[in-house]
């Protein structure tokens, strides 16, 4: 099976097909993590996007179901260095290989990833398309001309209804914008009682349930175009403790007057230092976002900024000055990746508990 992945620059990458047989448009972005392949594919921040990895051997573990970010796969293509057919890991249950081609995922391998990723770095984020079946160039052009990227993608990822998760401590509303499993798990090992809201829930609806505090999800897509979501933290500002992660915390900016805008071509990887001004501390953090928050929009509306990104100065956390309210951009919960920040999800649950004796 032949691949091809064409950038709407022009440029244009033959490899070998993997994975299910299929044609894809999506974003293209690359992730600088050595392990996490499966993580990265099943957490629905990655919807519509295509991955390369810049880590050349992948898959070599396997796959072991318990792992998964959520139970299906959102990014559109993936594409490798090398692909191995022979994992070895005592966990593993599948290959990488098998899981796309059951959850229907195109990929490419035997390609020059570093030359993708330099690609990537010097045109910044672009439309491309993946294809691993026998479609001409000139077709798959003018697939990639005809198709416009989406960006909100609130309806297709997160609970359609509210979904109960039973805990002995704080109650604890997630809003899901497509939160990822290793969230839920921080919470639960924290013994919280977990309600997950739609992202178009209303402030009256939410209300009736007895909420200590919210955790804003991440999730994929243009923080600007989640309206209804800005508008709900909003109403919830005052009303009890908050935490952002990621797309939460873009949402949370907006909700208090910020903005964000897109970056050249985001944060993905493991390994991507944060400073903590507060504990005056380097982290190495765990990264999956696009766009990022302007740091002097929210100074303006009474955010302290928290945490800074070591590459690039770009902001990565705040704080309300008086409320407990605050949010990051990188994920404390790590997976794939390091998981030093969870002290985080700590201070959320010390925040409830302030407000109301829980846990
Ligand atoms: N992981 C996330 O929550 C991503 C947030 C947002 N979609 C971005 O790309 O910046």
């Amino acid at each position: 099976m032949k691949g091809t992945l064409l950038f709407e620059d022009g440029s244009i990458y033959r490899g070998k097909g993997f994975g299910r047989s299929g044609t894809a448009v999506g974003e293209m972005v690359f992730n600088t993590s050595i392990t996490g392949y499966q993580e990265i594919l099943t957490d629905p921040s990655y919807a519509g996007q295509i991955v390369t990895m810049t880590y050349p051997l992948i898959g070599n573990y396997g796959i072991s179901l318990r792992e998964s970010e959520s139970e299906g796969i959102y990014a559109r293509g993936m594409v490798v260095k090398s692909i191995s057919q022979h994992p070895s890991h005592y966990s593993s249950e599948s290959t990488l290989e098998h899981m796309m081609q059951q959850l229907g995922l195109p990929g490419i391998a035997e390609v020059d990833t570093r030359s993708i990723t330099k690609r990537i770095r010097e045109v910044g984020a672009i439309k491309a398309v993946i294809s691993n079946e026998e479609i001409a160039e000139e077709t798959l052009r003018q697939l990639l001309e005809g198709t416009t990227l989406e960006e909100d993608w609130m309806k297709e990822v997160g609970v359609s209804k509210p979904k109960h998760i039973p805990g002995e401590g704080c109650r604890v509303a997630v809003l899901d914008l497509g939160v990822k499993a290793n969230i839920l798990e921080a919470l639960k090992i924290r013994g919280c009682d977990i309600m997950l809201f739609p992202y178009n829930t209303s402030f009256d609806e939410m209300k009736s349930y007895e909420l200590d505090g919210l955790l804003i999800s991440n999730g994929p897509g243009n923080p600007a175009e989640a309206v209804t979501g800005i508008e709900l933290i909003r109403q919830w500002l005052k009303e009890r403790p908050i935490f952002g992660i990621c797309m939460g915390h873009q949402l949370l900016a907006h909700a208090v007057g910020g903005n964000t805008f897109k970056m050249k071509y985001g944060h993905r990887g493991g390994n991507h230092g944060v400073y903590d001004q507060l504990k005056k501390k380097a982290y190495i953090t765990s990264q999956n976002h696009g766009y990022v928050v302007d740091a002097e929009s929210v100074i303006k509306k009474g955010m302290m900024i928290t945490h800074t990104n070591l590459n690039d100065d770009s902001l990565e956390g705040m704080q309300h000055e008086f409320l407990p309210v605050f949010s990051v951009q990188f994920h404390p919960e790590g997976s794939p990746g390091p998981q030093d920040t969870e002290y985080l999800f700590d201070q959320f649950i010390e925040n409830m508990k302030e407000r109301k004796k829980c846990l």
